[in-house]
């Protein structure tokens, strides 16, 4: 579903923040991607976004280089960011059908999955007001919502459970199980080391730009917990 070849990304001080990365992440995989603070994931996520341009390697989504066909690899790709940066001039029902429309998707179809996820999220009785009143996690929820509209086959998240309460935290990894029992593939940065061991069935470590671990959660750390590897190394 996604593969990432050689990932170079250079910012314009020639420091590597990204360098020669390479991962493999496919159909039902949820895939963690650790690392502390500046190791390089969060540039990761948007050069196989398309956010930003990288300078050597390849990224291919679902067969489509993001390079050379980026409106196909967006199509079946959906992103939560760290800090939602909605329009919030707009109610969430507007923001959503916006993100929908951009999407083509069919008028009757995000009735539909709005009304599933924003009951699940328990924004219902909220979308009808503007987002600049909304709480950080409310925003949050919207922004989860509206990634799920178009039935992403690739979920792309980074940091996800930064500022989600439990209950919220709790629905996010059902979706996240959910989307991945239907045949689709999720790729997400965190530092929530436990929440991580328990739901990935793959990880990636990386440091300095560098890729220093990546496979089966059980064969990268071993007999011991994923905090204590990642300590370790
Ligand atoms: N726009 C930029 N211009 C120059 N350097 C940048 C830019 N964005 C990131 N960097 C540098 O690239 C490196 C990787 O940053 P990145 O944001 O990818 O890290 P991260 O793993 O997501 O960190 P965090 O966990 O703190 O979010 C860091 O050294 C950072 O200073």
């Amino acid at each position: 579903m996604l593969e990432i070849k050689n990932l170079t990304k250079i910012y314009g001080n020639k420091k590597k923040a990204v360098d020669g990365l390479s991962l493999s992440i496919e159909s039902g995989d949820i895939f963690g991607f650790i690392g502390a603070n500046g190791a390089g994931k969060t540039t990761t996520i948007k050069a196989v976004l398309g956010i930003h341009d990288f300078d050597y390697g390849k990224i291919i989504i679902d067969g489509h280089s993001i390079k050379k066909d980026p409106l196909a690899c967006k199509s079946i790709l959906a992103y939560i960011p760290d800090n939602p940066d909605l329009y919030e001039h707009l109610t969430g029902y507007q923001y959503i059908n916006f993100i929908a429309d951009l999407y083509n998707i069919p008028t009757s179809q995000p009735i539909q999955s709005i009304k599933k996820y924003s009951d699940l999220f328990e924004m219902t009785l909220n979308l009808g007001n503007v987002i600049s009143s909304y709480s950080h996690g409310m925003k949050q929820r919207t922004a989860i919502i509206s990634a799920l509209v178009h039935s992403p086959k690739l979920l792309i998240l980074d940091e996800p459970f930064v500022g989600l309460d439990p209950k919220a935290t709790f629905l996010l990894k059902q979706v996240m199980k959910e989307c991945v029992s239907k045949g689709g593939a999720i790729f997400f940065s965190t530092h929530v080391l436990d929440v991580a061991e328990k739901l990935c069935n793959k990880i990636a470590v990386i440091k300095a730009g560098k890729l220093i671990a990546s496979g089966p959660t059980e064969t990268v750390k071993g007999n011991q917990s994923l905090e204590a590897f990642f300590m370790e190394v």
